[in-house]
């Protein structure tokens, strides 16, 4: 058993993160947290508050991350909705069970210090959708 609590983040991968953050800063007036390199998924990331939710700005650090393959077939823009569950692993089974294809089997390590886990997204109608939870 496992629940859904809410939108965790939504995933936007950008060319130059100091850029992207810029508009978010400046223009929108948000608060941007500091940056983290996750190596493990080849990115840099920042993270931006927005409510119980945040935006989370992506630059590949690698011309063949994930980040920098969706740019480079899709320009850049939302790549994928991260939604924090209770239990991952219990969530992980679950899904496995019912047939769901999954990215990744085991939770791997996130931003911050989650455990977070990426859903195929030809099984959930379109979208790349990471579970995330957070200790
Ligand atoms: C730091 C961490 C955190 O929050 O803590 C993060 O977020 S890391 C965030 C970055 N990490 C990740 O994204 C890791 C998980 N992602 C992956 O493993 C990969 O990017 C895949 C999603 C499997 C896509 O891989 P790849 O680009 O090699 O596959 P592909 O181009 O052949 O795509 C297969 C099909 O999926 C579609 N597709 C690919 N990426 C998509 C996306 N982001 N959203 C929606 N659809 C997508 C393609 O259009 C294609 O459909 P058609 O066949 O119809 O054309
Ligand atoms: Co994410």
């Amino acid at each position: 058993m496992f629940k859904v609590l809410k939108v965790d983040h939504i995933g936007i991968a950008v060319k130059d993160l100091e850029q992207a953050k810029k508009f978010y800063t400046e223009v929108l007036g948000m608060e941007a947290m500091g940056e983290e390199v996750v190596a493990e998924q080849k990115v840099k990331v920042c993270f931006i508050p927005c409510g119980d939710s945040e935006v989370e700005l992506l630059e590949s650090t690698s011309p063949d991350g994930p980040i920098a393959k969706f740019i480079e077939k899709n320009g850049e823009g939302i790549q994928h909705i991260a939604l924090r569950v209770d239990n991952i692993e219990n969530a992980l089974a679950d899904l496995k069970a019912k047939g769901v294809r999954l990215i990744d089997e085991k939770p791997r390590y996130g931003a911050g210090g989650a455990s977070i886990a990426f859903l195929h997204p030809k099984a959930t109608g379109g979208v790349l959708l990471e579970l995330s939870e957070r200790k």
